[in-house]
């Protein structure tokens, strides 16, 4: 029984069970299975038809994570138009009585949470299954419970793989970062209740890239860009 208190066993590392029937599947029926290996891929990291069979196509959910003012949505935006992909920016989703809250210094709750988390991964996979190749959104996921309740996503359907961007770096470099922020909700009162409750993924959370955002913007962008097209490339 998954409960939200109970970890989740890593993608990859147990059979994936389809949580919904076939006919649910919004990527359509199992596509046949082929040799990747030895087959071209296109240039949207699709792999071509094989002996006429549809390939299937590998859908990617890039969750960029970390605290507030550790560049989520500075890195989500590049990442959308670089990669041509539809962004969810996951301040959008929370209920207003959220947004006052941390607005009146008031840091959120477990409680205030599950409800956002469930929204951003039913919203990601919606996107996928009308037609997107991929989905980039921000959330700052930033215990392992929080991160378990959207890493289920792939679970809902086939060919999703979903991957956690984590930017990390020291409090004092976000906490001057989101003071210089102009016109934002979330005051540089609000950093240190988001690093009291962080959980920083840690190595068994294989589906996680990190990068240290103690850099200049462009390092930062450049990194995440880097990595996540060789994600892409391993997924093939
Ligand atoms: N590598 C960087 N170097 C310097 N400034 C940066 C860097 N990355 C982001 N910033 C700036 O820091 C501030 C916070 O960035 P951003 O809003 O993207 O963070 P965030 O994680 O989305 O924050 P929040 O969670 O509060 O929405 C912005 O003013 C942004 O321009
Ligand atoms: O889980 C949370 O505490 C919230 O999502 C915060 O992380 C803010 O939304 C974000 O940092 C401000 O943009």
């Amino acid at each position: 029984m998954l409960t939200y208190n109970s970890l989740v066993p890593i993608v990859g590392e147990i059979p994936i069970v389809n949580l919904m029937s076939s006919t649910m599947d919004p990527l359509g029926p199992n596509p046949q299975p082929i040799d990747a290996k030895n087959t071209p891929v296109t240039s949207n990291n699709t792999i071509a038809s094989v002996g006429g069979q549809h390939a299937p196509r590998v859908h990617h959910i890039w969750l960029v994570t970390g605290p507030a003012g550790c560049g989520k949505t500075t890195v989500a935006r590049h990442l959308s138009e670089s990669l041509n992909l539809p962004y969810l920016e996951g301040d959008a989703y929370h209920p207003k009585a959220n947004i006052d809250k941390m607005a009146n210094g008031i840091p959120l709750t477990d409680a205030d949470r599950w409800d956002w988390l469930t929204l951003l991964r039913e919203e990601s996979l919606r996107q996928l299954a009308s037609g997107a190749e991929g989905v980039v959104l921000t959330c700052s996921a930033l215990k392992r419970k929080y991160r378990d309740v959207i890493r289920v996503a792939p679970y809902f359907t086939h060919d999703v793989q979903l991957h956690f961007i984590y930017l990390h770096g020291p409090e004092a470099l976000l906490l001057e970062r989101v003071g210089l922020r102009q016109g934002h909700y979330m005051g540089a009162n609000m950093v240190r209740s988001q690093f009291e409750i962080l959980e920083p993924p840690t190595a068994e959370e294989t589906d996680v890239i990190s990068i240290d955002v103690s850099g200049t913007i462009s390092e930062v962008l450049r990194a995440a860009l880097s990595q996540t097209t060789n994600k892409m490339r391993e997924a093939v």
